[in-house]
């Protein structure tokens, strides 16, 4: 049983009656008695939660049911549709302020429904501003990953089925840029990553974000971290400054640096989980166990094969190493399906293999693409951390299981050197148990990894890349504590993954490039070869979770500078970093072109047009391209502007006409309702139009209207006439 508030008395209703009450107001049509879509009382940004305001009435501060809140019914069906019922925490306590247009910062515990926190706003914001498609974009969805927008995506499309909005979901990745440009501009609602939506904001000449009512960022402490800083900036910069901004996390930022660049108004926080004992979710069991790095591999086999009846998923640091350990396992058939992904494998692949993770008991590998926002549709039942992350990392990695309602556990591997995280997690109130393999269950795989990699050469040079892009994350991104690599296990490592020697690590960094461990073997055939392999995966990589992006152009430098100093063989470079020099030309030449764009030979040019040779000056050629560059982006911007403006004016003009139009039909439509209230006018008046207008008056109408004007007097003359001729 519970109470719930309502107009100055308080009714007890059970659960059952409660969703009685909803369907009963959503099957009726009529709006909920307590609520009034179209209009909102504000409620003071102070409002307790759950508390009604100044002693007055508020219906939607501390609603529990969907059908308590002021929704339009097209959001209630959707809702209902979906059965989502009850609100969440985070969505009791930020909906009365999200609805009344307020700016949010919003922070929840994985898995408690913040999606519906920001998606139901966005929708009755439009909603109740009349927006049509050809109002063009009103709210703009950001996520971090392709994957999580799919899911944001797919929730929108449920929730707001029975509205006529149009939503696209752009993200990079899918080829079909050129469609969406053509399309872009008729769609009311992105979803879509950083990069895309800029890329579109650069490119698509008819895009055009000026009405944009909500922007939301969905994980938002990822988005507005580094790693998006310039995109977002860019994108914010052309966003208009009077909108809504929500933004939501598990681990939400309340740097004053990173919310500075919002613009926001006055935003409300709501942390709602900040007065609960745990940073995550109640009914996860969580726990650690200390494992050194080279026995990592066999504890993970060890437990996969004594958990064969769940659903584990294996959060692991690099695509390499995520790509390695899924063919070794596979190849040693553990007796459980094994999934794998991570960033390097195409969208379409990677959402196809979190539908079937969902659908049977299985393992899935996976690099950090995973792990933030994942809903799988079926409870994960364990999460095993093979590496170790930041905190905020960890929580959203565990957040994978344990979600709404369901239970969980997770797994932490910590090496002897990470086992002060422990402390950084209780800080966070983070409950974490020790625990300890059982040693009966232990089984060692890399005696079978080491026949493996003899048999099957892909995966040893596999190995190698993920012992190589292993040490090079923990040396980025471990800290001095963890790796210390005098005392680092290099070559216990190398064996547990089965590698006959350990290769050569060269670690980069922009000041200093040292090599680490002595190799085991040093005949300079095999140690170039390890360095060759390593440069190539670096130049090569777009690997997006190693992040290693940084560490490219030095790799490329290096290896074009090894090619001129000792002769090494070549090494691949990328196209765009590629010189283009043009051999048959003196440096410094000018290139003369001729009215069809064809290079003139420079010396015909000079003997004919009498050209001065001019000397090449390379800090004024930089000056003029950069000037030429501000140019082009001061045209550009002033281009937009006016473009945006026309837009702008076409569709305020198109909407007053249409509106106009509506009007006037409305109109009418009333005068026909109120002659239709009168119906003997009707037929009357028609008639007379009929007969007036018509120029056939010999028509079986008029001899109908003839007929029907005889006077009384008249009929009862033929009456009596047709009476006395038959007497
Ligand atoms: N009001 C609700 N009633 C029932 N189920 C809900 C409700 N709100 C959300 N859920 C369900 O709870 C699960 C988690 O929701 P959601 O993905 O929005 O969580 P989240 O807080 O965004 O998690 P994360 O921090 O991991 O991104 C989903 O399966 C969703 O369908």
């Amino acid at each position: 049983m519970r109470k719930l508030k309502s107009r100055g008395r308080q009714e007890t209703l059970s659960e059952e009656d409660e969703i009685k009450l909803l369907n009963s107001w959503i099957d009726s049509g009529k709006p909920n008695p307590a609520a009034n879509p179209l209009s909102f009382d504000p409620i003071p940004h102070d409002a307790p939660v759950g508390q009604l305001h100044d002693g007055g009435f508020s219906p939607y501060v501390g609603s529990k049911l969907f059908a308590q809140l002021p929704l339009s019914d097209n959001t209630k069906r959707g809702l209902k549709d979906a059965k989502f019922f009850q609100l969440t925490d985070i969505q009791r306590a930020s909906l009365p302020h999200s609805l009344c247009g307020r700016d949010i910062l919003g922070a929840a515990k994985t898995g408690s429904g913040k999606t519906l926190a920001f998606i139901i706003p966005v929708l009755e914001k439009l909603y109740r501003e009349r927006w049509l498609p050809e109002d063009g974009v009103g709210s703009i969805i950001l996520s971090p990953t392709r994957d999580l927008a799919i899911q944001l995506f797919d929730v929108l499309k449920l929730v707001g089925k029975y509205h006529t909005f149009s939503a696209g979901l752009l993200v990079g990745g899918r080829k079909d840029v050129d469609s969406e440009k053509t399309c872009i501009h008729r769609l009311n609602i992105l979803v879509c990553t950083p990069g895309r939506l800029l890329q579109h904001m650069d490119e698509t000449p008819n895009f055009d974000c000026s009405q944009l009512q909500v922007l939301v960022f969905d994980e938002a402490d990822r988005i507005l971290d580094k790693k998006f800083k310039k995109n977002v900036n860019s994108i914010i910069s052309q966003l208009p400054k009077n909108r809504q901004t929500l933004l939501f996390s598990a681990t939400q930022t309340k740097s004053v640096k990173d919310l500075a660049r919002l613009s926001l108004k006055e935003p409300v926080y709501l942390g709602v989980h900040e007065e609960s004992p745990t940073a995550t979710p109640e009914r996860l069991q969580q726990m650690a166990m200390e494992v050194p790095l080279y026995q990592k591999l066999d504890v993970l086999w060890s437990f996969i094969r004594s958990h064969l009846h769940s659903r584990i998923l294996v959060f692991l640091s690099t695509c390499k190493q995520t790509r390695f350990v899924f063919e070794a396992f596979k190849h040693l058939r553990p007796g459980i399906p094994l999934k794998c992904i991570h960033g390097r494998m195409k969208l379409n692949v990677r959402a196809a293999i979190c539908e079937e993770f969902s659908e049977q008991n299985s393992v899935l590998f996976a690099t950090d693409v995973a792990s933030r926002g994942l809903d799988f549709k079926k409870a994960v039942d364990w999460v095993v951390q093979v590496d170790c992350p930041d905190v905020d990392g960890y929580i959203h990695r565990v957040g994978r299981t344990a979600r709404y309602k369901s239970h969980g556990s997770s797994l932490l591997f910590l090496m002897p050197s990470e086992m002060m995280m422990l402390e950084k997690l209780k800080e966070r109130k983070i409950p974490i148990h020790c625990t300890k393999a059982s040693k009966k269950k232990m089984q060692s795989v890399s005696e079978s990894m080491a026949g493996l990699l003899v048999k099957f050469p892909d995966l040893k040079h596999l190995a190698q890349r993920a012992y190589v892009t292993y040490l090079k994350s923990i040396y980025k991104h471990g800290g001095k504590e963890i790796f210390d690599d005098q005392n680092f296990p290099f070559n216990e490592f190398a064996a547990s993954l089965g590698l006959p020697t350990t290769p050569k690590v060269r670690m980069l960094d922009k000041k200093n490039i040292r090599l680490l461990e002595k190799p085991s073997h040093t005949t300079e055939h095999g140690l170039m070869e390890v360095q060759n392999t390593e440069l190539k995966s670096l130049i090569n990589s777009d690997d997006v979770d190693g992040d290693f992006l940084q560490v490219k152009d030095i790799a490329i430098d290096e290896a074009q500078h090894a090619m001129k100093t000792d002769n090494l063989p070549a090494t691949r470079v990328l196209k765009k970093n590629k010189l283009k020099i043009n051999l048959h030309r003196p440096v410094g030449t000018r290139v003369v072109f001729d009215d069809n764009g064809n290079t003139r030979d420079p010396l015909a040019t000079l003997a004919t047009d009498n050209i001065e040779d001019v000397k090449f000056d390379p800090e004024a050629v930089k000056e003029r391209f950069r000037k030429m560059r501000e140019d082009f982006k001061a045209k550009d911007q002033e281009d937009k502007v006016l473009h945006s403006k026309r837009l702008k004016d076409k569709r305020l003009k198109e909407k007053k006409k249409r509106r106009g139009a509506k009007d006037e039909e409305n109109e009418e439509k009333e005068d026909d309702d109120s002659v239709s209230d009168n119906e003997a006018m009707r037929p009357h008046n028609k008639r007379i139009k009929f007969d007036h207008d018509s120029d056939d008056s010999s028509g079986d109408y008029q001899k109908v209207l003839l007929k029907d004007s005889i006077s009384v007097a008249e009929q009862e003359a033929i009456a009596l006439k047709l009476l006395s001729s038959m007497h």
